[in-house]
């Protein structure tokens, strides 16, 4: 029998160490992170500034791939993905010039590697300009619009893993973020407390590289030491140590494939991997997995920021390893803690405690569903409460009964008006995408109240609050997880005609005017991004041209709940123009709707279009 081949020799790559003589990163403070979340600043695709190159050798191509042979821990459809990948094939030629700006930005090219394979270098990104932190926002946020929109359309054409399916077809089209690079530390874009639905998301933003395995981690052939190092955990719930109020975790190791025989969980690559992170002080970013029945997989993955490996032991326990790792001080504080307070807090409303700081539990006095509270614990002012009326809803003209529409009519034209394309919500009465004009059935269709395609109408049914801020003095922040797709809430006020607004001032000026609003909806449910090879529905969607709207709402004495919600470019929701069967198609319904998961306790934010 011929004897193997000698070994390539181990690439030479240095585990980056920080810089004594770097400028310092600028910390994400909650202050930081609320502006990101708002603030209105041209992007700059010179982002990230990155530590060390090598070039991708023959050698290190060889090594790569043994290091991604799939594990049987990673889903079939991922493994598939990997195995079809060539790693040492030449890179391919720039994209064509697209017009989803998903494409287009040179930044996002960047942070992409070839074909969804993991690159070598190894990067500890280090921002030091705001413009940076919001255009790598808004990069991650249009990774997970596309993602989300992939997932819901392979949802719909009946495939049981939409996130899988999703996740090749992002890593296949090159829309996988740091692709190209094995980020130690925090993923740029990436904020505390981000609460994704699907493990495959992690992987989508860079927060994790593994679909199942629990610890992410750069392999040893890319460390000059000769040993893995972990980068993420995904830890579940039960390992988060109350005592410490997360910030330690105890993690008791991940029970995956031994890497060279031995027991279960010894020398699982991941485990040894974190035993190194420990002994050369590399970082890790811990995301934890909680149950969660709002979330459509039933779990929501919350990251809680980087933590620093204290120790790793062996000893008593499930797979007889401890890890205790602990949090890295100057972070937004833990997700995982809001989802928490979120709980204890709506416990406390529903049994009709007032908590401290709270001016009323129910700021619409019974005119929604669900009640509204209204929090200030940072001064006197009581505005919400005193200055105007609360309208649930605005009182748009109704059109006409038509007699060529009876009321017993069972079928309606509201299908075919939403661009043809079937209903617009899903069976959970998620938005399934944007559309100029959503048309809803109404009176006039003959169907029932219960029908799906009736869902703003039934009004808001999410847990929010008004609460004070320091910045924007009065905004709205969910009390419950919002999920990516759901209707949140629709504008109020008085009507007054649109000829009689200024349409083209750029400030709020008190009025919610439908002419402003930029067409957000455009990139709700949009995975033209992503070029689906099974496609045969990847065209343009064609909708019906829609009127110009004849009103504004002015809210400067009579409002709801969405008059608080405040303006970002990286926004959370967008506003959806809604027209119902028996309403006029120029008064349309200015409807909100979650573009993302919106946690417990994270602000609600539109992009008004307002300077
Ligand atoms: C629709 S209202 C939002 C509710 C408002 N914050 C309040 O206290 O009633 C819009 C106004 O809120 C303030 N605002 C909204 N978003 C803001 C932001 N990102 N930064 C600063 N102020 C903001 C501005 O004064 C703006 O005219």
């Amino acid at each position: 029998m011929a004897s193997s081949p000698p070994p390539p020799p181990r690439p030479r790559i240095l585990v980056p160490k920080p810089d004594p003589d770097a400028p310092p990163p600028i910390p994400l403070t909650p202050d930081l992170c609320a502006a990101l979340r708002r603030k209105s600043t041209k992007p700059d695709p010179g982002a990230a500034h990155q530590d060390e190159t090598t070039p991708l050798t023959a050698e290190l191509c060889a090594a790569l791939r043994r290091e991604l042979e799939p594990s049987p821990e990673d889903h079939s459809d991922f493994a598939h993905r990997l195995r079809l990948d060539d790693i040492s094939a030449p890179l391919p030629p720039p994209p064509p010039a697209s017009a989803n700006p998903a494409r287009a930005s040179s930044s996002a090219a960047r942070t992409r590697g070839k074909k969804g394979t993991r690159g070598a270098e190894i990067v500890r990104a280090t921002l030091t300009a705001d413009a940076d932190h919001l255009s790598l926002r808004d990069l991650v946020r249009r990774a997970r619009l596309t993602f989300e929109a992939l997932r819901g359309r392979y949802v719909r054409a009946g495939h049981s893993r939409g996130d899988m399916r999703a996740l090749t077809a992002m890593l296949a089209s090159n829309l996988c973020l740091y692709r190209d690079v094995r980020i130690v530390g925090a993923v740029p874009g990436v904020l505390v407390g981000d609460a994704f639905s699907y493990r495959a998301e992690l992987i989508v933003v860079g927060l994790h590289s593994r679909t199942q395995a629990a610890i992410g981690f750069v392999p040893a052939s890319l460390v000059s030491e000769g040993h893995p190092v972990a980068t993420s955990i995904v830890s579940s719930g039960e390992y988060l140590d109350d005592r410490h109020n997360g910030e330690l975790l105890v993690y008791t190791g991940s029970g995956g494939r031994p890497w060279s025989g031995g027991e279960q969980g010894q020398h699982d690559r991941g485990n040894l991997a974190l035993s190194y992170s420990c002994k050369y002080g590399v970082e890790v970013r811990v995301i934890r997995c909680h149950d969660c029945n709002a979330s459509p997989s039933g779990k929501l993955y919350i990251y809680d920021g980087v933590y620093k490996v204290e120790s790793s032991t062996y000893g008593p326990g499930k797979s007889g390893r401890e890890v205790n790792l602990v949090r890295l001080p100057g972070q937004d504080p833990l997700g995982s803690n809001a989802w928490r307070d979120a709980k204890k807090l709506t416990d406390a409303l529903d049994s009709n405690i007032r908590p401290p700081g709270y001016l009323t539990l129910d700021l619409s006095r019974g005119k929604e569903a669900v009640r509204i509270p209204v929090c200030n614990t940072l001064d006197q002012d009581r505005s919400p409460l005193d200055d105007t009326e609360y309208l649930a809803r605005p009182e748009l003209p109704l059109v006409p009964p038509r007699l060529e529409r009876p009321s017993s009519l069972r079928t309606c034209a509201c299908k075919k008006r939403n661009g043809g394309g079937g209903l617009a919500y899903n069976s959970d009465g998620m938005l399934v995408r944007g559309m100029p004009v959503v048309y809803e059935c109404g009176a006039l269709c003959g169907c029932p109240a219960s029908c799906p395609n009736r869902v703003t109408q039934r009004g808001m049914t999410r847990r929010l609050e008004v609460f004070r801020s320091k910045e924007t003095e009065w905004g709205v922040r969910a009390l419950e997880l919002i999920q990516p797709g759901a209707f949140i809430c629709e504008f109020s006020g008085d009507l007054v005609a649109a000829a009689d607004v200024d349409g083209a001032s750029t400030d709020w000026n008190g009025y919610a005017d439908p002419r402003k609003f930029p067409a957000r909806w455009k990139e709700w449910g949009d995975f033209s991004a992503a070029a689906l090879p099974d496609d045969d529905d990847n065209g343009p969607p064609l909708f019906p041209p829609c009127p110009e709207p004849a009103y504004v709402l002015d809210v400067s004495k009579r409002r709801n709940l969405a008059s608080y919600i405040c303006h970002s470019t990286v926004p959370n929701s967008f506003v959806q123009l809604v027209v119902r069967g028996d309403e006029s198609d120029s008064c349309p319904h200015l409807a909100v709707f979650a573009m993302e998961n919106i946690p417990p306790m994270c602000e609600l934010s539109i992009d008004y279009g307002i300077d």
